[in-house]
């Protein structure tokens, strides 16, 4: 079964819960008084998808700020300015528990997701709500291989190599 990186980089304000949701799929644990990260942590987790595994290798880093949606739009500017043209951007609105304290409307959210193509889900990293999905979502947006003769385990031919050349330099 092939296996294929993926990697994963968690954008967002501070206590938003980037760390609480890495750590919800990684370790299927929840920590309330889990510490704010400095710099970046690097976890890794590896997940079946259809005949492929996908190895998330993930970057979560420091949140600065504190308005949250607003610097959600400033990373997605950002991400399509420099990053990849195959990126896939999931948006996660995490502490659907805190149910009507929350700060961003769902539907502005959703809309906001939608006019970017990216994936919305409301999250609980608190009690396991959509986080295995989030990732999943994110997994099956991934093309799969083309099945190269690379991929396929067929055999291939070694060939001798030519002897270097008795060139010298200078
Ligand atoms: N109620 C609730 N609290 C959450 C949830 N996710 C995280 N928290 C809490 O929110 C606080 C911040 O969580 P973190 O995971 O450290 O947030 P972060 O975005 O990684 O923060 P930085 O490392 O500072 O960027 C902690 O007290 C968490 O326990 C959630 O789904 N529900």
């Amino acid at each position: 079964m092939a296996i294929r990186e993926l990697k994963v980089c968690l954008l967002g304000d501070t206590g938003v819960g980037k760390s609480s949701i890495v750590c919800r799929f990684v370790q299927d644990h929840f920590d309330h008084n889990i510490s704010p990260t400095i710099g970046a942590s690097f976890l890794t987790k590896t997940v079946p998808c259809g005949n492929e595994l996908h190895k998330f290798l993930i970057w979560d880093t420091a949140g600065q700020e504190r308005d949250s949606f607003q610097t959600l739009k400033k990373w997605v500017k950002e991400l399509k300015e420099h990053g990849p043209e195959d990126i896939v951007v999931a948006i996660a609105g995490n502490k659907t528990d805190l149910g009507d304290i929350r700060e961003v409307p769902t539907k502005e959210a959703k809309d906001f997701a939608e006019s970017i193509a990216a994936i919305f889900m409301e999250t609980s990293a608190r009690n396991a709500v959509n986080i295995e999905e989030l990732f999943q979502k994110i997994s099956r947006q991934i093309p799969p291989l083309e099945n190269t003769d690379a991929d396929s385990h067929e055999s291939f031919k070694l060939t001798r190599q030519p002897p270097p050349s008795s060139r010298r330099c200078c």
